[in-house]
C-alpha cells in the first residue's frame, strides 16, 4: 500500500493497537452510550479491558479504513457493524417506510431537483440525531470515524449527512459521482447495508469504478460498509430481486457550494 497518508497512519495505529490489547477483527467493546438503555445486544467480551484505555472501542476497524482510504481511496469493511444494530437500522427504516416516511429520491441540486426513476429508484428518508437509539448509535460511530479522519487524515470534514434508503425489487441507480458539479463540500461517502442473509444472486451490488479502470463489485450484505472519496470513485446500483436496505451519506466540508 502507498500514499501520502499512509507512513502516519502506520506510525499511529502501531502504538494504539499495543497500548489497547484488542486483537479481535471486529466490534466486542462497549456499545455507544446512546445504544446502552436501548436495550439491543452488543457483543463485549473484551468490555473492561478496552473501556479501561482511553482509545475508542472501535480504534480496530477505523484503523483500517483510515488505512484504506489513505493508501487506495476507498475500503470496504465487513461487519461492520454488530448484526444486533444492523437488525434494528433494518427494522427501524422498514417501520418508517411502512408509516409513509420515505419518498422517491430526486437527482440533482436545489430548484434543478427531479425524481427520475430512470435514473435512481431508491426512496429515502435523513437521519437527524435524537430520533432513535440506532440511529443515534450508527451517528455516534460515524463521528467517532469523522474525528479520526480529521487528525489523521487531514480532510477538515465539518458534518455528515445522511439517509436511509430502501431500493423496491428491480430499481437501481445509474452510475453517477456524489460529488455535485456546483457544491464540492461532499468528500468522503459511507454507505451500510442492512441487509440479512443477501446472496450473490439477489444482485444490487454496488459497482465501484477504481482508479485503474477495473470495477468492484459490493454486495449489500448486513453489516459491510464502504467508505470512499465522494469526488473519485464513479459507481452504480445494480437492480436486485430483493428489497434492499441501506444508511447512505457523507461527510462534507467547507467547500464553495451554496450555504
Ligand atoms: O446504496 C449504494 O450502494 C450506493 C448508493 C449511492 O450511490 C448514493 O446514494 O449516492
Ligand atoms: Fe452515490
Amino acid at each position: 500500500m502507498s500514499g501520502p497518508g499512509i507512513r502516519l497512519v502506520e506510525a499511529l495505529a502501531a502504538p494504539m493497537a499495543e497500548q489497547l490489547h484488542c486483537t479481535d477483527e471486529q466490534w466486542f467493546c462497549p456499545p455507544p452510550a446512546e445504544l446502552v438503555q436501548s436495550g439491543i445486544a452488543w457483543p463485549g467480551p473484551r468490555s473492561l479491558e478496552c473501556a479501561m484505555t482511553e482509545h475508542s472501542p472501535h480504534a480496530p476497524l477505523i484503523e483500517r479504513i483510515l488505512d484504506d482510504l489513505a493508501g487506495q481511496g476507498w475500503s470496504q469493511q465487513t461487519l461492520a457493524l454488530p448484526a444486533a444494530l444492523s437488525r434494528a437500522l433494518a427494522d427501524e427504516c422498514r417501520r418508517r417506510h411502512s408509516a409513509g416516511a420515505l419518498a422517491p429520491a430526486s437527482v440533482g441540486r436545489g430548484s434543478g431537483q427531479v425524481i427520475d426513476e430512470g435514473i435512481r429508484g431508491d426512496h429515502i428518508q435523513w437521519l437527524t440525531p435524537g430520533e432513535s437509539a440506532s440511529v443515534d448509535g450508527y451517528l455516534a460511530v460515524l463521528d467517532e470515524l469523522r474525528e479520526r479522519l480529521n487528525r489523521e487524515l487531514f480532510l477538515g470534514l465539518e458534518d455528515y449527512e445522511c439517509h436511509f434508503a430502501l431500493y423496491p425489487p428491480g430499481s437501481f441507480y445509474r452510475r453517477h459521482l456524489d460529488r455535485f458539479r456546483d457544491d464540492d463540500r461532499r468528500t468522503v461517502t459511507t454507505v451500510c447495508y442492512l441487509n440479512e442473509d443477501w446472496l450473490p444472486e439477489h444482485g444490487g451490488a454496488l459497482r465501484i469504478e477504481l482508479a485503474d479502470g477495473r470495477e468492484h463489485d459490493v454486495l449489500p450484505a448486513a453489516g459491510t460498509l464502504v467508505v470512499f472519496m465522494s469526488g473519485d470513485f464513479p459507481h452504480e446500483v445494480l437492480p436486485a430481486s430483493r428489497e434492499r436496505l441501506s444508511v447512505t451519506g457523507w461527510y462534507r466540508r467547507r467547500g464553495n457550494g451554496p450555504l
